[in-house]
């Protein structure tokens, strides 16, 4: 399973969730890429079986500056299918909190994207056992969501995963058996390329 991250954060609220989700992602066997979503193009996540974007509030009405492109950029046919779920941090006692997910999450809709419905917010502080704790359930959540897999298939993988004898050999097999490439291939000159978080070959 391809798994994507991008994420914009200021005071690193949203950067640590974004983290929690990465750790959670690789925990599972996914291979798992992050970048800062200023530097991200739209196009790219269709290369991705499940994206998870990141973002800060700072006005009702508006999405972060750093995110500005590639909410412009949403402007195109052709990403029915393409599956997104939407985290971040920001002010829940606010009279609309994290109003920059809701604004993201209608475009992508009105654009096709296949939308989570469950939206992850955290109040300020994203740094507790509590408020990580609630990322990784996220994270797991929207990937059986994205991936379609019966649950109890998600957690017999990562049953084995957690057990040092199996792990190299499960995480291979997955590997094989979901058909993913090593590499991101086939991507225009024009757009960046991906490179895989250095954890990820840490076998
Ligand atoms: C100037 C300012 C304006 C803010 N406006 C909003 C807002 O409109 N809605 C909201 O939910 N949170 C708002 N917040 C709270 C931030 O979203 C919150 O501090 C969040 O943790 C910042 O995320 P970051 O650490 O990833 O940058 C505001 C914070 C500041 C400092």
């Amino acid at each position: 399973m391809k798994v994507f991250i991008g994420y914009v954060s200021l005071s690193g609220n949203t950067e640590k969730m974004a983290i929690s989700i990465k750790n959670r992602m690789k925990a599972v066997g996914c291979e798992v890429y992050m970048e800062r979503l200023d530097t991200v193009e739209v196009d790219a996540l269709k290369d991705f079986d499940l994206a998870f974007i990141g973002l800060y509030t700072w006005n009702l009405e508006d999405v972060p500056y750093e995110a500005n492109e590639f909410y412009e950029e949403i402007d195109q046919v052709g990403f029915a299918g393409v599956k997104v779920a939407l985290f971040g941090a920001g002010d829940l006692t606010h009279s609309k909190p994290c109003a920059a997910l809701d604004i993201l999450s209608d475009k992508m809709k009105r654009f096709g994207f296949d939308v989570y419905d469950r939206v992850l917010k955290i109040h300020h502080e994203s740094s507790t056992y509590e408020q990580l704790r609630k990322c990784e359930d996220f994270a797991e959540h929207a990937l059986i969501w994205g991936s379609n897999r019966k649950k109890w298939r998600f957690f017999m993988w990562d049953r084995l995963l957690g057990s040092p004898k199996y792990q190299k050999s499960v995480f291979l097999l997955r590997r094989v058996l979901d058909d993913y490439p090593i590499k991101c291939k086939g991507r225009s000159k024009k757009r960046r390329t991906y490179t895989r978080t250095s954890e990820i070959r840490d076998f």
